[in-house]
């Protein structure tokens, strides 16, 4: 069993019991409550033809089945607050509790905390997680191509629409940009994280950025420790980039956002 396999074993279990507590139909009222949802596309400059400068969806991210703990972060609104500050367009939460050790109380915190678009980061395995996210006041959901089918991704994305929400379409090889492509993904990230083998290889993206049409934002996700890896991503076509491990490990991660945005902005100028 591959670790991304194993992951969406523990995140199914998960599932039954919450669904155990909260039924769909509870779940789609307090949906149908919830503020709008804010739209990530727009944040992500997608409706810029143009799309001159770096976005950065900054993640709050507790531990990782790579590195363990990485963070023990007393008040993920608090660290949202400063990610906004710094100038995140988006912020991530991972709510995946086994493996993460993140919940829908850290989403709940963060979204009372901040004004800008919430991602709900977590194995989408089931149409119920995406009415959770929704009723949770998150904007976007990630759907990752090797964990779904082809059915389930198409059926999964158009929820998300009917909500007004966005998805991040992720992917990590040229089938499976092909596969988000042909889905009609608004929003295309490329995990330079190998989820079988959680291999970290920068170059992945450089390879598959070229097969994405125009049109869809591309995200540039994992891997980023420093501002010349941001430079490495928008100069091979990322439009934003998602960042967890550096950001939560930093002392000071307002000043970092800055810094990764100045370095992502310059290489799409110099493009
Ligand atoms: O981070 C992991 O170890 C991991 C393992 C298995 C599945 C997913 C995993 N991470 C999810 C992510 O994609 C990252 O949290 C995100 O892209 C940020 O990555 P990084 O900046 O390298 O922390």
């Amino acid at each position: 069993m591959s670790v991304l396999q194993d992951i969406v074993a523990g995140v199914r279990e998960d599932l039954d019991a919450r669904r155990q507590a909260v039924s769909l139909t509870q779940l789609q009222e307090r949906a149908a409550q919830a503020a709008p949802p804010l739209d990530a596309f727009a944040a992500l400059g997608g409706n810029d033809p143009a799309r001159p400068d770096l976005r950065v969806i900054a993640e709050v991210k507790r531990r990782s089945p790579s590195k363990g703990e990485l963070a023990g972060i007393a008040d993920p609104a608090a660290l949202a607050a400063q990610y906004r500050d710094g100038g995140a367009s988006v912020i991530s939460v991972l709510t995946e509790e086994r493996r993460f050790g993140g919940s829908l109380a850290d989403l709940d915190a963060v979204r009372a905390a901040v004004d800008i678009p919430v991602l709900r980061k977590d194995f989408t395995c089931d149409p119920y997680m995406i009415w959770e996210a929704r009723a949770h006041g998150a904007d976007v959901v990630l759907l990752i191509v090797a964990a779904l089918t082809d059915a389930e991704l198409a059926e999964y994305l158009a929820l998300t629409h009917q909500l007004g929400m966005n998805a991040i379409v992720e992917t990590h090889t040229a089938g499976e940009v092909a596969r988000a492509v042909a889905v009609g993904a608004r929003i295309i990230g490329i995990n330079v994280r190998n989820l079988k083998t959680l291999d970290v290889d920068r170059g992945v993206f450089a390879a598959l950025a070229p097969s994405i049409p125009e049109g869809p934002v591309v995200i540039a996700e994992s891997g980023v420790r420093n501002a010349a890896d941001v430079h490495h991503y928008a100069e091979h076509g990322a439009n934003a980039i998602l960042v967890g491990e550096a950001l939560v490990t930093d002392a000071t991660p307002l000043e970092r956002i800055t810094e990764f945005k100045a370095a992502g902005s310059a290489a799409i100028g110099a493009r």
